[in-house]
């Protein structure tokens, strides 16, 4: 999928998640689904069939594009663009370290407006 440089940069709801390059020298994420345990497929599945649903719904300049997907056999994948600044929670929610936002709100109503 991609070259042999790549390497865990976060763990979500879905599992690990990996930067690496592809042959075009394009940074991506991949996000491997932990493989399924005894009889958790099918939660497993539709863990997999929301994010793709719902992703791929939604187009914006502020969200992430699905590129690809992969599934081979029990194994599947979701590759997207790499986001060098991380996550987008991180510029919605105020954590312990900060004391405001980053994004004002008219900025997040504008987005969400958007999507919509
Ligand atoms: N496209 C990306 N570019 C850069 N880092 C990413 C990207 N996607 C995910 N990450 C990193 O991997 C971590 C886990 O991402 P993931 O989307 O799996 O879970 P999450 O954002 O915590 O949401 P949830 O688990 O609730 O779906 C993120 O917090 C972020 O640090």
């Amino acid at each position: 999928m991609t070259n042999n440089n790549s390497h865990e940069v976060g763990r979500g709801a879905f599992g690990v998640v990996c930067k690496g390059k592809l042959q075009d020298g394009s940074d991506v994420v991949v996000k491997i689904l932990t493989e399924p345990k005894e009889n958790g497929d099918k939660e497993n599945s539709d863990v997999f069939i929301n994010e793709v649903a719902s992703i791929s719904k939604t187009a914006h300049v502020n969200v992430i594009k699905l590129l690809e997907l992969c599934l081979q056999r029990c194994r599947r994948a979701l590759i997207y663009e790499y986001m060098p600044k991380g996550s987008l929670e991180k510029f919605i929610f105020i954590n312990r370290s900060k004391t405001s936002r980053d994004l004002a709100w008219e900025k997040l109503l504008q987005i969400a407006i958007e999507i919509a």
